[in-house]
C-alpha cells in the first residue's frame, strides 16, 4: 500500500476545491453540499468549514445514502436520505471520496431527483481512479488517479478512521 496523498496534501486539496466551488457558482447563493455517506459526508463537513472560512457563508451540509438506488445492490432494502432542508432549485453539490465506475453517484442524483428538482448538480471527488462504467465526470477533483482494476484506493479521514491519508493498495491487501 503507498500513500498518494498525505494529510498536507488532502487540507490543500479541499482548500482549492472550497475555492473552485466559489468561482464556479460566483459566491455561494443556493449552494448546498451533500455528502455521500461514509468518507463524503466528512469530506462534506471539511469543505463548509473552508467555505465558511473563505466567504463567511455556512452552507447547509446534508448526508446521503444512496444504496437503495444502487441497480447492483437491489437486496440493500432500505434508503437513508438524512435531508433537513428542501433542496429545490439549489445548487447542490455532491461530494464522494472516490470515483470509480459512477455507479454510487448515479444512484445519489436519482435519491435527489426523487426528493426534489435541485437547478444543478455538481460533483466533488477527493480521488478520480477512472473505469467509469456511467457518463458521469466529476466537476471538482482532488486528484486523478490512473489504476489497474487489480488495485483499490484506500481513504483514511480522521473522523472515521483516526488519521488523513490517501493510498493506493493491491485488492488483496
Ligand atoms: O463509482 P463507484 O463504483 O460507485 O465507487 C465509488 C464508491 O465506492 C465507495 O463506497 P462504498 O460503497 O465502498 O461505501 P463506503 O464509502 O461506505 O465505504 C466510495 O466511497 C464511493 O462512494
Ligand atoms: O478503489 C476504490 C473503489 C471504490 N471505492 C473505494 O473506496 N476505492
Amino acid at each position: 500500500m503507498h500513500k498518494i496523498l498525505d494529510e498536507l496534501a488532502i487540507k490543500r486539496v479541499i482548500a482549492r476545491i472550497a475555492n473552485e466551488i466559489i468561482e464556479r457558482n460566483k459566491g455561494l447563493d443556493d449552494v448546498v453540499l451533500i455528502g455521500i455517506v461514509t468518507r463524503g459526508e466528512f469530506l462534506a463537513h471539511r469543505l463548509c468549514e473552508k467555505l465558511e472560512e473563505i466567504e463567511g457563508i455556512r452552507v447547509p451540509v446534508y448526508n446521503l445514502n444512496p444504496e437503495f438506488f444502487r441497480d447492483d445492490r437491489r437486496h440493500h432494502e432500505f434508503m437513508l436520505m438524512d435531508f433537513m432542508g428542501n433542496i429545490d432549485d439549489k445548487r447542490v453539490v455532491l461530494v464522494d471520496d472516490v470515483l470509480y465506475t459512477g455507479r454510487t453517484v448515479r444512484a445519489a442524483m436519482d435519491a435527489l431527483m426523487v426528493k426534489d428538482r435541485p437547478r444543478s448538480v455538481q460533483l466533488v471527488g477527493l480521488v478520480d481512479r477512472g473505469h467509469r462504467e456511467l457518463p458521469i465526470r466529476g466537476d471538482f477533483i482532488g486528484k486523478n488517479v490512473p489504476t489497474s482494476q487489480s488495485e483499490k484506493i484506500v481513504v483514511r479521514l480522521k473522523e472515521h478512521d483516526g488519521e488523513d491519508g490517501v493510498y493506493v493498495a493491491e485488492k488483496g491487501e
